[in-house]
């Protein structure tokens, strides 16, 4: 790799497969997750936090993770020890082979935030924001390199929840997303690549309009917190971890699949059931969800569909019957004299 390359910053610093040093700016609930997890998956981290208190907080979260991890089974060389806390962001950076900054989700932080960074990163080396929702076009505007910053938007807690999304900005180059993405999935995550922006990105777009639905029912007195919650987790929740939401209407269709439920349920999109602006279902609509739920379906029978999503509920039913079931057992055992 040339160093002309390596200065403007045309290419990356290194390998995704050979990525050693991570570096975690900001380290709360999510920079301390992204911490947690890529000490598990055998890196060196090298967090920085402006708080106080933050490597105290952060060692915590840690160390209350790790038997959950060491459960799941650690990569080799995998150890709380690789975790190194530092005093600035320069240091935090300045041997990363690549950064995740997890600051607080303000416009003004992490445009500031990120112009830093990426003027004290080595060249080449990829930054990812975990942001929730903001674009990154409107978060590289004062970076001097743009090229190397991408979003990379996990689901919390990082080090059990699988997904990070990822995409890049107007200024950001093609290389950078395809690094993170691959560098992501050498770590162990669950990657969707996304082609644009959008804001929200997908799963929060997702989860943010049973959100807002919940709030306007909770708002209008019209269902409880505790309703709403339960409404999710004995009912769309416990399908939603292995089948989504498109898969499961599939099968919604009987042996007709999406294109029944389509027909059958379409028109009560207009109903008034959610405050929600319903989409037109065009027929070009129709058959794109008809064809693109076949494809997840990769030639799945209904029949057989059935069978995976009866004996994944069942899975996650005794699971979760298991687990209730041992503390119960532990309340019972600090409840005895
Ligand atoms: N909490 C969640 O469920 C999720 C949050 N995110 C995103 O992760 C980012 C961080 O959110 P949380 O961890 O929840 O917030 P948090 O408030 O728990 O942690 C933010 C940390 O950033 C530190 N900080 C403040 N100013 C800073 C600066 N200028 N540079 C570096 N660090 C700074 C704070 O001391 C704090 O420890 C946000 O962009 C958020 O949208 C993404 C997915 C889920
Ligand atoms: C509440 N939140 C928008 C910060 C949540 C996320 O961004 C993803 C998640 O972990 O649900």
């Amino acid at each position: 790799m040339t160093e002309q390359h390596l200065l403007t910053g045309r290419a990356p610093a290194i390998a995704p497969a050979d990525v050693r040093t991570v570096a975690c700016i900001g380290a709360g609930v999510i920079g301390g997750g992204w911490a947690a997890h890529f000490l598990a998956a055998g890196y060196d981290v090298v967090a920085w936090d402006p708080a106080p208190d933050a490597e105290r907080r952060l060692r915590d979260l840690v160390a209350t993770a790790w038997p959950a991890l060491e459960d799941l089974g650690l990569a080799e060389r995998a150890a709380i020890d690789n975790l190194t806390v530092v005093a600035t962001l320069a240091e935090a950076v300045s041997g990363a082979d690549f950064v995740q900054e997890s600051a607080p989700e303000r416009l003004d932080t992490k445009v500031a935030l990120l112009a830093e960074i990426a003027a004290a990163a080595p060249p080449g080396v990829v930054v990812a924001s975990s942001t929730s929702g903001y674009s990154m076009t409107e978060m590289q505007t004062a970076a001097a390199t743009p090229e190397r910053l991408v979003v990379g938007h996990p689901f919390n807690p990082p080090y059990l929840a699988p997904l990070v999304e990822v995409v890049g900005g107007e200024r950001t180059a093609g290389w950078a997303t395809e690094w993170a993405s691959a560098f992501y999935t050498e770590a162990g995550k669950t990657v969707i690549t996304m082609d644009t922006e959008l804001p929200g990105f997908i799963g929060n777009r997702i989860q943010e309009a049973a959100w807002r639905e919940a709030l306007h029912m909770v708002g209008a007195g019209e269902a409880t917190v505790a309703q709403i919650d339960q409404a999710m987790t004995s009912g769309p929740g416990l399908r939603w971890a292995f089948f989504g939401p498109c898969l499961t209407f599939h099968l919604a269709g009987g042996e007709g699949g999406m294109a029944h439920m389509l027909d059958h349920f379409g028109p009560a999109l207009k109903y008034p059931w959610t405050r929600l602006e319903s989409p037109e279902l065009t027929p070009e609509l129709r058959d794109r969800m008809v064809e693109q739920t076949e494809e997840v379906a990769a030639g799945r029978s209904i029949t057989r569909l059935i069978a995976q999503r009866d004996r994944r509920m069942i899975a996650v039913l005794n699971a979760l019957a298991e687990v209730d079931r041992a503390e119960a057992a532990e309340a019972r055992e600090q409840e005895t004299p």
